[in-house]
């Protein structure tokens, strides 16, 4: 606990992307003292100054968003940024908690640990049961290995809760939305409204389009992670946070063209990469847990469009 003030203090890692975003953008922040150090000034890939800042500012918790994060295309063209970065983050992060002995450490997995031909049902217990997606593996095996580092802290020390949430895919407000490394949904909003803009009639989707997937809403999962962090004992040591639904890549265009309010026709490029076809996670546990994501997608669709453009017109 902090001298300067009675709350608790609250490291949260990559506070300027989506997900750090929207946590700060969190009601329940005002419980905590939060500090959101940007890499400039706390480069996560540095274990020195990783030690130096938490004895500084010695958390009670940290909420670990920070990471090299990007879409299918951007995993495809930097595997090794997306193996050795969130590797040796990851890393640093858990490793220097432990040294600093923090209690609590609420780190983010993503689906795209599960194996590749699972499809849906994807359960905690099915990690590493089978291949990786070749897309996204190396993301995936640094996902898995700082999984697993909190994983064997618990083992070797009890009372620590370092624990993992899983989540779906995500998409919102902060999203990115330069097709070098966005998502499918911040690509669909950015093609389809230039599209409108542009008076174009034809829009071009990666692949067939039946390939599935589930996105949930960013301010959910800070929802979910705020509620995590505040009580990490209610935690298993790996929870997945997903809807238990799912949309194919085509409904996603459909959905967004009407929210946007564009008519046109849809093209398919099938030399482009899908990635896994399907990747529902099984949210049984989060049930247990006692927790949903509220917001309806096309809520969730209507109010990133409107970030969207207020973000192009700023
Ligand atoms: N987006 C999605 O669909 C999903 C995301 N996740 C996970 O959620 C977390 C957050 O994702 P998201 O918000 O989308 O990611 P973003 O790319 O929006 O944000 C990631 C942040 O990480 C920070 N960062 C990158 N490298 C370093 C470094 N060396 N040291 C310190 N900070 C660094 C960046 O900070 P800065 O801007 O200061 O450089 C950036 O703001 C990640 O762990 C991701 O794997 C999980 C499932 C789905
Ligand atoms: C979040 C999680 O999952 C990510 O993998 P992904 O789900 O495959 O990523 P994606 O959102 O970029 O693609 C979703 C699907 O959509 C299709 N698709 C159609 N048209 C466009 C399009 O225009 N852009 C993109 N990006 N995809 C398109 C695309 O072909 C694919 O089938 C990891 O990168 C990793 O970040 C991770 O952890």
């Amino acid at each position: 606990m902090s001298q300067l003030s009675s709350k608790p203090v609250l490291l949260v890692t990559g506070a300027r992307g989506m997900v750090g975003r929207n946590i700060l953008a969190h009601d329940a922040v005002k419980e905590w003292q939060v500090h959101a150090p940007t890499s400039s000034e706390l480069n996560l890939c540095d274990r020195g100054a990783i030690d130096r800042w938490l004895d500084d500012h010695r958390p009670d918790a940290i909420v670990h968003c920070a990471g090299v994060v990007g879409g299918i295309h951007a995993n495809m063209a930097e595997p090794v940024r997306f193996l050795a970065d969130n590797t040796t983050m990851g890393v640093n992060l858990v490793s220097a908690a432990l040294q600093a002995g923090i209690g609590t450490l609420i780190n983010l997995g993503s689906s795209c640990i599960y194996p590749r031909d699972l499809g849906h049902g994807l359960s905690e217990d099915r990690i590493l049961s089978g291949p990786l997606e070749p897309t996204n593996e190396g993301y995936a095996l640094a996902k898995i290995t700082t999984m697993r580092l909190c994983e064997y802290a618990m083992r070797e020390n009890p009372d620590l809760n370092y624990k993992t949430l899983i989540p779906c895919n995500l998409y919102g407000l902060w999203d990115k939305f330069d097709p070098r490394h966005s998502h499918l949904v911040p690509a669909i909003i950015h093609k389809v409204h230039s599209a409108r803009q542009a008076g174009l009639s034809e829009v071009e989707i990666w692949g067939d389009g039946t390939a599935r997937r589930e996105f949930m809403y960013a301010g959910d999962l800070a929802d979910a992670v705020m509620r995590a962090v505040a009580d990490p004992e209610s935690l298993p040591a790996t929870l997945n946070i997903g809807l238990g639904q799912d949309h194919s890549i085509n409904d996603y265009y459909a959905i967004i063209a009407k929210v946007i309010g564009w008519d046109g026709r849809f093209t398919h490029d099938l030399t482009r990469p899908v990635g896994m076809k399907q990747k529902l996670l099984d949210v049984s546990a989060q049930k247990a847990w006692g927790w949903s994501a509220p917001t309806a997608l096309e809520d969730g669709l209507r109010a990133t469009y409107e970030f969207y453009l207020q973000e192009q017109s700023s």
